[in-house]
């Protein structure tokens, strides 16, 4: 399919919106939590000491203050409020590390789970989005559970706390506790309203972070476009749009997160100033003791500790519960199949070659189509591709030259008919089985990350450097590379090598093992002279031992091949030779017209890309290899 290289400024469409309710959302943190479970209760029942600590601190103040006031020696109650900081400080930090520890394995959980999802993925899945996007749902999404998996701890130490505090509270004076439980009432009322909007606010600023990752990451594969159209200032409007987007929904959650802080914090102040005065009339009038009093405030300044950490946490676990309803769009990522159906009998290793006389590959009355409902890209396709020689497919622009090799990889699966490998249905192979006999040089060649050996390794890591070497030779390499200072180790960045050896690495990675079937898509961009001929001379070697299938753009790949394909509106318009299709084909001859083919002298007038690569404007071609008429 062609690709234009232009970025768009067109908001990328979302993954699949849907509205999960909050508590089918909070289901969803819970089955990231749900693997560390006995480390969170080690983790909850840590912070229920540390919490005992802290709360048994103002019943030994009162007992110290008491002590004081008798005149008793004071050594015992010190020693315990002593021993109290320490310990309850010991406990904090071993849990503090725990958690840590479980949110950062939630997070790795997360992330792994969502590489292994995009690997696993049929290529359509991930196709129809915009990469820049699934990469944020890898990376910051994931982030967001790490304080989401503290905060059911969190919330459940912060609660227990809260009800210990309350508790004792009670056991002090049950009149002061009345005007603290008014106090706590209002607070959890205003949380409640308040904190599912903090939620939306923060899946919305995800949600802008992603489309924002999508815009990014297209203007930066086409960034030598976006200079050259002199297009910077639009393209930072448009990314900023979505990055300003980000910042006013993180902005309205912060607001909100702020007011319930707010609310919670001051409601404790009025419940303590409420508490002091009707304690001092208490006190007054003989009905509590002063030390009982001051026990009571402190108890009352100490419930600040667990509704804070409530207020905390249940903020945190928004964030998380938002992360978790985006990360559970990509596990509802459709998978390719890793093994073969029951129905269809058990998984055999495709053979290594079969009968000599049968096609390689077949496509029986093929017929399939992107999406459901959309108009057949291919249809009614009965092709076969012989064990040794050179087909090549062509055909104007949407004939279905890309999808039938979509198909042949198993990218797309047919509708309707058959695809066989060695006279076997592609559906009696794995996906991995079959690719496992195809190599394929795609038409954009990319360079992975990693040195020239890693890319040469990429289908085979096991190659040994001879064989390297032998591949690099294959594409007229192996001089350059030799004369690289590191050699194979060169580090190959996309930038550093050229369009046309980017085409001869991707070659001689396909060509590195003897593939039964190579699939080249030709470029149609401009190679240098050099890579063109490489590529005819690699694609005549391989098509003399085994299979070649290309969709060719070049008239010397056509002229080349033994068998040639015509696509028109995704079917077969015709298949023959060159010479019998310039006979008896209006299209094939308007197609080889397009490649500019002058029939007379024996020399042939390319079209513009060619004449910079031999510098000669023409393209030779041998003279048997050019039509009869
Ligand atoms: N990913 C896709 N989603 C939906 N429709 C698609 C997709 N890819 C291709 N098509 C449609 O399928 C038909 C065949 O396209 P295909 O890319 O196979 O043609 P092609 O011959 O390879 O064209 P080109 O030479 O321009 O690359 C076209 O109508 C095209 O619009």
């Amino acid at each position: 399919m062609f690709h234009c290289g232009v970025t768009s400024t067109a908001t990328p469409t979302r993954i699949e919106p849907q509205p999960p309710t909050q508590r089918a959302r909070t289901g969803l943190l819970l089955t990231h939590l749900r693997p560390h479970w006995p480390a969170m209760l080690v983790g909850l029942v840590l912070g229920l000491f540390a919490n005992a600590a802290g709360l048994a601190a103002p019943l030994v103040t009162k007992w110290v203050l008491d002590a004081l006031g008798a005149g008793e020696p004071l050594a015992r109650p010190v020693t315990v409020l002593l021993m109290l900081v320490v310990v309850g400080a010991v406990i904090s930090l071993w849990q503090w590390i725990l958690m840590g520890r479980i949110a950062e394995a939630v997070v790795l959980d997360a992330r792994t789970g969502v590489i292994r999802r995009y690997l696993a993925a049929r290529i359509d899945q991930l196709t129809r989005r915009p990469s820049g996007e699934l990469v944020t749902r890898a990376t910051s999404d994931p982030a967001l559970l790490h304080q989401a998996s503290g905060s059911l701890v969190g919330l459940t130490n912060g609660a227990l706390a809260l009800i210990g505090t309350l508790v004792l509270m009670g056991t002090l004076d049950l009149v002061l506790l009345g005007v603290t439980m008014v106090a706590v009432f209002v607070v959890a009322v205003l949380m409640g309203l308040l904190l599912p909007t903090i939620g939306r606010a923060q899946e919305a600023a995800q949600e802008s972070v992603g489309q924002l990752g999508g815009i990014l990451e297209g203007t930066l594969r086409a960034v030598r476009t976006v200079k050259a159209s002199r297009a910077e200032q639009r393209q930072t409007e448009a990314l900023t749009t979505h990055a300003r987007e980000a910042a006013r929904h993180g902005l309205r959650a912060a607001r909100r997160s702020a007011l319930v802080w707010t609310i919670s914090w001051t409601g404790i102040q009025f419940a303590v100033i409420v508490i002091l005065g009707v304690g001092a009339v208490r006190a007054e009038r003989g009905l509590i003791e002063v030390s009982t009093l001051i026990a009571f405030l402190l108890y009352a300044f100490g419930l600040m500790g667990p509704i804070g950490d409530l207020t905390q946490n249940l903020t945190a676990m928004q964030a998380g519960i938002a992360a978790a309803g985006r990360l559970r769009e990509i596990e509802a990522l459709a998978a390719e199949p890793g093994s073969v159906p029951a129905e269809v009998g058990p998984a055999g290793r495709p053979q290594d070659g079969g009968a000599p006389a049968e096609p390689v590959l077949a496509l029986r009355g093929v017929t399939a189509r992107y999406a459901p409902g959309a108009p057949p890209a291919v249809r009614d396709i009965d092709l076969e591709i012989p064990r040794v020689g050179h087909t090549a497919l062509v055909g104007p622009s949407g004939a279905g030259k890309t999808t039938l090799f979509s198909l042949l990889l198993r990218f797309l699966e047919p509708e309707h008919g058959d695809l066989l490998l060695d006279g076997r249905r592609y559906v009696e192979h794995t996906p991995a089985q079959i690719r496992g006999r195809l190599a394929y040089v795609e038409q954009e060649t990319p360079v992975l990350p990693g040195t020239i050996g890693d890319n040469l390794r990429f289908t085979h890591p096991d190659a040994a450097d001879d064989e390297l070497w032998a591949a690099l030779r294959a594409v007229d390499l192996h001089e350059k590379v030799a004369g690289l200072e590191l050699g194979l180790d060169t580090p190959l960045a996309a930038t550093t090598v050229s369009g046309g050896e980017r085409q001869r690495i991707a070659l001689a990675r396909a060509v590195l093992r003897t593939p039964d079937v190579l699939l080249l898509d030709e470029a149609t961009s401009q190679v240098d002279g050099l890579t063109e001929a490489v590529v005819s001379r690699c694609v005549r070697q391989r098509a003399q031992q085994g299979a070649v299938v290309t969709i060719a753009h070049r008239l010397s790949t056509v002229l080349d091949a033994d068998q040639i394909v015509v696509l028109e509106g995704g079917g077969i318009r015709a298949v023959g030779d060159h010479a019998t299709l310039l006979r008896t084909d209006e299209l094939y001859r308007d197609l080889v017209a397009s490649l500019r083919i002058g029939t007379a002298t024996g020399t042939v007038t390319t079209a513009p890309e060619a004449d910079e690569g031999n510098g000669s404007g023409t393209l030779l071609v041998p003279h048997d290899r050019l039509p009869q008429e």
